[in-house]
């Protein structure tokens, strides 16, 4: 199988397929969760201009919680916020933020706070990575990596519990990250900040509580999005036949999943992993896009 070494997406490229659900569907799809559900609840949610925080956004919104989310692209926020007003007459809090940015992270939690009133759920969604193998990396992208999904949302947590306990006010964190128990090549950079946080969650999660302030994480597996965009057409072909049920997630099953958590039904969920991966870690090859010449000679166990 040829690889690319670097594949850099063209953002000119109109010919890729426009991947991920629309807000048609976001706004209309169905929910096991009652209207009211949230009513009252105040979320934060970093990357929530596109993909699954976005997804996770509509449906809060949907279930009464006021809302709020970040990025770093202004015109993505305010796309997301026009389209959640059109489909619920309800008005989203946005403020364009680089989670690598300590005093950015200050700022906007201040913002929520002084804007909603206080902050109930943060939901760390922001992240990504390039695909590559890990001896190409340079020092640049593995920096970009890490400081994006590792101190990132360390920023974040750091900053939410503060103020929790500034406030004596009760908190709730829930990090997505990813399914990096057996690792995943090509991607060794993410596994490595993933892995910081699933760990930093479960320490937070016994030194936090007497804050009264909760931290899981949410790794899902391969779930069709926007984000599909930094990978060739020619990998995106074989994600599914990575997974035994042969589908890909899409961003509502991740969507559902923080809503359970940040719902009444997650009151005793505390440093835990949810995986939602249709069961790919326990199956198959752990190289989402096929593997190289090397593992197929004389056949992979
Ligand atoms: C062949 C395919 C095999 C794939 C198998 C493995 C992976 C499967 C994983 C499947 C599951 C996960 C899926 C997802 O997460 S989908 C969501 C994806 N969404 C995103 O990733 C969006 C956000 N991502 C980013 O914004 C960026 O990737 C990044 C995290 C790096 C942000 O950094 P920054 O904005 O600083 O990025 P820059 O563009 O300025 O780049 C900084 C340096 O990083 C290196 N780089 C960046 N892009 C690439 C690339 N495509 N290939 C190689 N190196 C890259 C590079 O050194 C950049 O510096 P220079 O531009 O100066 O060279
Ligand atoms: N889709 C998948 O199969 C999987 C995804 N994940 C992870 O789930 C999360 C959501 O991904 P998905 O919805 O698929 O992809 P998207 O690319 O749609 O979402 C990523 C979001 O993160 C935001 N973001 C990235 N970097 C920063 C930053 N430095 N500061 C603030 N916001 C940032 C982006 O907004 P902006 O560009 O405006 O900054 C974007 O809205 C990511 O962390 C992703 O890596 C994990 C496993 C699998």
């Amino acid at each position: 199988m040829s690889r690319p070494k670097v594949f850099r997406p063209d953002p000119n490229d109109t010919t890729r397929p426009k991947r991920g659900l629309t807000e048609d569907d976001l706004a209309s799809r169905e929910t096991v969760f009652r209207d009211d559900l949230l009513s009252g609840q105040r979320i934060l949610i970093t990357g929530g201009g596109s993909g699954m925080g976005k997804a996770a956004a509509f449906l809060a919104v949907r279930l009464g919680a006021s809302v709020a989310i970040c990025g770093r692209d202004e015109e993505k926020l305010k796309t997301t916020q026009a389209a959640i007003y059109e489909a619920t007459g309800t008005e989203i809090l946005t403020q364009s933020t680089n989670i690598r940015d300590p005093e950015a992270v200050e700022e906007l939690i201040a913002t929520v706070h002084d804007r909603l009133g206080g902050l109930d759920t943060l939901v760390n969604n922001a992240g990504g990575q390039f695909p590559q193998d890990a001896i190409d990396f340079t020092r640049k992208g593995w920096l970009a990596v890490i400081d994006t999904n590792l101190n990132g949302t360390w920023w974040m947590m750091q900053e939410a519990a503060k103020r929790w306990r500034t406030d004596g006010t009760p908190g709730n964190i829930i990090n997505i990250v990813a399914n990096v128990e057996r690792g995943m090549p090509q991607a060794a950079h993410t596994c490595a900040a993933r892995a910081g946080v699933i760990y930093l969650s479960k320490t937070l999660a016994t030194e936090w509580a007497p804050l009264n302030v909760r931290v899981n994480c949410i790794g899902p597996g391969v779930i069709e999005t926007e984000g599909f965009v930094m990978y060739p057409e020619e990998a995106l072909k074989r994600f599914h036949q990575a997974n035994p049920m042969k589908q890909r997630g899409n961003a509502w099953d991740v969507a559902e999943a923080i809503t359970y958590l940040a719902s009444p039904a997650g009151r005793f969920i505390n440093g835990d992993l949810i995986i939602i991966d249709g069961g790919q870690a326990q199956w198959g090859v752990v190289w989402p896009a096929g593997m190289p010449d090397y593992f197929n000679e004389g056949g992979a166990a």
